[in-house]
């Protein structure tokens, strides 16, 4: 069974700036289906604003869909009794993000920090709770040192090591990752996603990884899902992803990343991301693709999937499978 499944996700919300009565609406989310199974990494790539943040929401039960359905295991979330839905949600998810200098409590201590979920989720007895707090800090390389120490007095790997360890404190099922590496040094950024590795590999999590450090994203997961402009327009097994991704948007964004094993020629990405408020008809992409034609404009096309496991793509003018990307045309 699935450790998470949404199926036609919608998430709507009203354009910031439009006012109470303002009728513009921005789809940050459409109709996205997704399954992560246990002990699997899905990768989230994308550019600003295509609505990476609002998926990472929805699967840790956040962000409310407009439509559709979250399921864990199983379960439809928002149709539980809100008791039920917080500890779903509470037992099963854990979130780290972005920045743990403001995602942690700066007022408490590391020990209460961690603490604290097994206190609200009534797990265990006292004694069993400080026995998983420092269970909880030897999982992450905490040294036993800083169980009393505030986070401002931490280094910023240390708070991001209390992040994950808190994510994982009430031994949830899924691990939602949204940029967890971004506000750190480099030198500790290679600590912390070694550590997330090691600790999937140990506990068996399943785990959804959002950056816009794409080469991270392909690193770290089995299946790569690319976003545009609220949609999911492809999902690739991550081995295939820089040569054989077929939507020309992801094999654009993969194109211009650094840090690719050997040169690959840039792919035209031009003009800006349109607007979710009144995003193009048909096809997202179509006015920055080079493939694009009539047919893009009228009708935003159906998954297909590919004859590798595991791919499937939204495009009328798909890449040719096993064209790699240095030899792809150079079109304007
Ligand atoms: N609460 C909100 N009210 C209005 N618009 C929102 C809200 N939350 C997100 N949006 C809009 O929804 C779209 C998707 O936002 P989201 O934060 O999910 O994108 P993202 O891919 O995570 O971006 P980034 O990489 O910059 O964090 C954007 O256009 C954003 O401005």
């Amino acid at each position: 069974m699935s450790a998470v499944e949404l199926s036609g996700v919608h998430v709507v919300h009203r354009a910031r700036g439009a006012g109470l009565f303002g009728r513009d609406r921005v789809h940050a989310l459409t109709a996205a289906d997704l399954t992560v199974a246990p002990g699997e990494t899905v990768g989230v790539v994308g550019e600003s604003g295509c609505g990476k943040s609002t998926l990472a929401k929805v699967l840790v039960g956040i962000q409310r869909p407009t439509s559709g359905t979250v399921a864990y295991r199983g379960r439809d979330l928002w149709s539980m009794a809100p008791a039920e839905r917080r500890t779903a949600v509470g037992a099963g998810t854990g979130m780290i993000f972005q920045d743990a200098s403001t995602a942690l409590n700066r007022r408490l201590p590391v020990r209460r920090i961690l603490r604290d979920p097994l206190d609200v989720h009534e797990r265990g007895t006292k004694a069993e709770r400080e026995d998983r707090v420092r269970e909880l800090m030897s999982l992450v390389g905490l040294p036993r040192a800083v169980a009393d120490a505030l986070p401002g007095r931490l280094s910023g790997g240390q708070r991001q090591r209390v992040a994950i360890a808190r994510a994982l404190a009430l031994d949830p099922g899924l691990v939602v990752a949204d940029e967890p590496t971004s506000a750190l040094d480099v030198s500790v950024r290679a600590q912390i996603l070694n550590l997330l590795l090691d600790l999937r590999e140990r506990l068996g999590l399943a785990m959804v990884f959002v950056s816009h450090d794409i080469q991270t994203v392909r690193r770290m997961s089995d299946r790569v899902i690319t976003m545009y402009l609220g949609r999911i327009v492809e999902e690739t097994p991550a081995a295939d992803v820089t040569d054989h991704a077929r939507h020309p948007y992801t094999r654009a964004l993969f194109a211009a990343a650094p840090g690719l094993l050997r040169p690959v020629d840039p792919i035209p990405l031009t003009g800006p991301v349109p607007s979710a408020v009144r995003p193009p008809s048909g096809c997202p992409f179509r006015t920055r693709c080079w493939k694009a034609d009539d047919e893009c404009a009228v009708r935003m096309p159906d998954f297909t999937a590919a004859s590798r496991t595991a791919h499937r793509y939204r495009c009328h003018h798909p890449l040719e499978e096993d064209q790699p990307s240095h030899r792809l045309p150079r079109e304007p």
